[in-house]
């Protein structure tokens, strides 16, 4: 059965393929998904894996998003502690592959009709021609909000976000609440308003950085314009908790989120009626509209001992028929195309609201140091939020740290 262990579990006893084709020995499986909302669903997937192989005992290890990342690279470079199979991230796995530290899986049995995954998922997975992992979920960012609150204050959902600020007074004349939580302690959530100013944080073709730039600036005084103005609050730190209890709470009408964030949302007291819920596109800045893609892959370590059970079950994981389950009882998005037109799968609202958005989200250059881009953007993102600094200084000083972390760039 599942021994859920408290953290890093050794993938020390050998498996093998026995001549009977029958996998044997133990996959410990670090997971990042959410506890209470997300890791049920995952648990009881990987318990699917041990009836079909009952030689295989499945040790599912629950790592948080925020620490799986360092954990894991910590374990790999020690040769002691590492997982056979981890859930990585989207910018996390080409650091990874680049690292080592991952199996390619080209010709393994991890990847069955690789053909079926999203062209936008798969490239996340693939690294200097090889493929380092399986792609499990794909995500974006949409705008959500509490259609009773609208209706109170009897307003439309903003497309702009200049419509954002106009709504968002009315909300808070007709309701005294507030339009927006704006997440202020993770940058993720500033990328939207970063595309919608036409800008992006760098520029993988021209190696150069963009940060800096004119639209960066923009986007920056638009943020802190939308706290100053109060159609918005934030918070410096804690702000998935506060975001989520906010919304969940009535408290504000609006968030901007993504899928992951759907079964925990729905908890909340003003989501136990789901209609209750509503998703938009994030509004548009002053040049365009675009949110940004993020995603979960399932990689299999490169010293893992039991490489063949560590690739079916990364394949188990990711197949269609797993994909449309966790799309049934999450509403995430799958990465095979063929599960979107799935019963339970294509008359779920939620999956068919974010479908053409994920199809349309800005890509980001999975080079090795893409996730590391986000650092030193949210020191500066929470400083100018907070008016610590300008958001011209703020922009300035988050290209100079990328042009030290990437080297020879523009
Ligand atoms: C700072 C981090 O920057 C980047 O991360 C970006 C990321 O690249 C973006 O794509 C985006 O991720 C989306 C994600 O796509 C989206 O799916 C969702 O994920 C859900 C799951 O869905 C849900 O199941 C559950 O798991 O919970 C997940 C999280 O809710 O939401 C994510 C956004 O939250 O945004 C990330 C930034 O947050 C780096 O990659 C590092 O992670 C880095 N952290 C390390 C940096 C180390 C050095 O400083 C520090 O020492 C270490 O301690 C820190 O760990």
């Amino acid at each position: 059965a599942l021994a859920a262990t408290a953290c890093g579990g050794d993938s020390g006893e050998t498996g093998d393929k026995k001549a009977s084709g029958k996998l044997s020995g133990t996959v410990t499986w670090w997971d990042t998904s959410t506890v209470g909302s997300e890791d049920k669903v995952f648990k009881k997937l990987a318990e699917g894996f041990e009836k079909k192989h009952p030689g295989v005992d499945v040790k599912y290890v629950n790592v948080p998003f925020g620490e799986a990342q360092n954990k894991f690279k910590n374990a790999a470079q020690s040769g002691s502690g590492a997982p056979d199979v981890i859930r990585s991230e989207v910018a996390w796995t080409p650091e990874f592959a680049d690292l080592g530290y991952l199996a390619p899986l080209d010709g393994t049995a991890a990847l069955k009709d690789g053909k079926d995954f999203l062209a936008q998922a798969a490239a996340s997975t693939k690294y200097q021609g090889k493929t380092y992992a399986v792609p499990q979920v794909i995500d974006s960012m949409g705008l959500f909000y509490n259609e009773k609150i609208f209706k109170d204050a009897g307003v439309e959902v903003p497309k702009t976000i200049a419509e954002l600020k106009t709504v968002s007074k009315k909300i808070k004349d007709k309701t005294g609440k507030t339009g927006l939580y704006l997440r202020g302690d993770d940058a993720y959530w500033f990328l939207s308003f970063l595309y919608g100013e036409g800008g992006d944080l760098v520029d993988a073709k021209s190696k150069s950085v963009t940060v800096d730039q004119e639209p960066g600036v923009k986007a920056l005084k638009v943020v802190k314009d939308l706290v100053d103005s109060g159609a918005a609050k934030t918070d410096a730190t804690d702000g998935w908790e506060n975001m989520q209890s906010a919304f969940k709470d009535g408290k504000v009408a609006m968030m901007i989120n993504g899928p992951w964030a759907v079964a925990d949302t729905f908890a909340g007291k003003e989501f136990k009626d789901k209609a209750n819920l509503g998703i938009t596109t994030v509004p548009a800045g002053s040049k365009s509209q675009g949110a940004p893609q993020g995603g979960h892959n399932l990689a299999v370590y490169a010293g893992s001992k039991n490489l063949d059970a560590s690739y079916a079950f990364s394949e188990y994981m990711t197949s269609a028929e797993s994909q449309a389950l966790v799309a049934k009882e999450l509403s995430l998005l799958p990465t095979r195309t063929s599960v979107y037109s799935q019963p339970g799968v294509s008359d779920n609202q939620i999956v068919g609201f974010f479908k053409p958005v994920v199809d349309k989200a800005v890509e980001r250059p999975w080079i090795p140091e893409t996730g590391s881009l986000f650092a030193p953007l949210v020191t500066e993102y929470t400083k100018v939020l907070t008016g610590q600094t300008a958001p011209e200084k703020g922009a300035k000083a988050t290209g100079d740290q990328y042009r030290k972390l990437l080297k020879g760039w523009k």
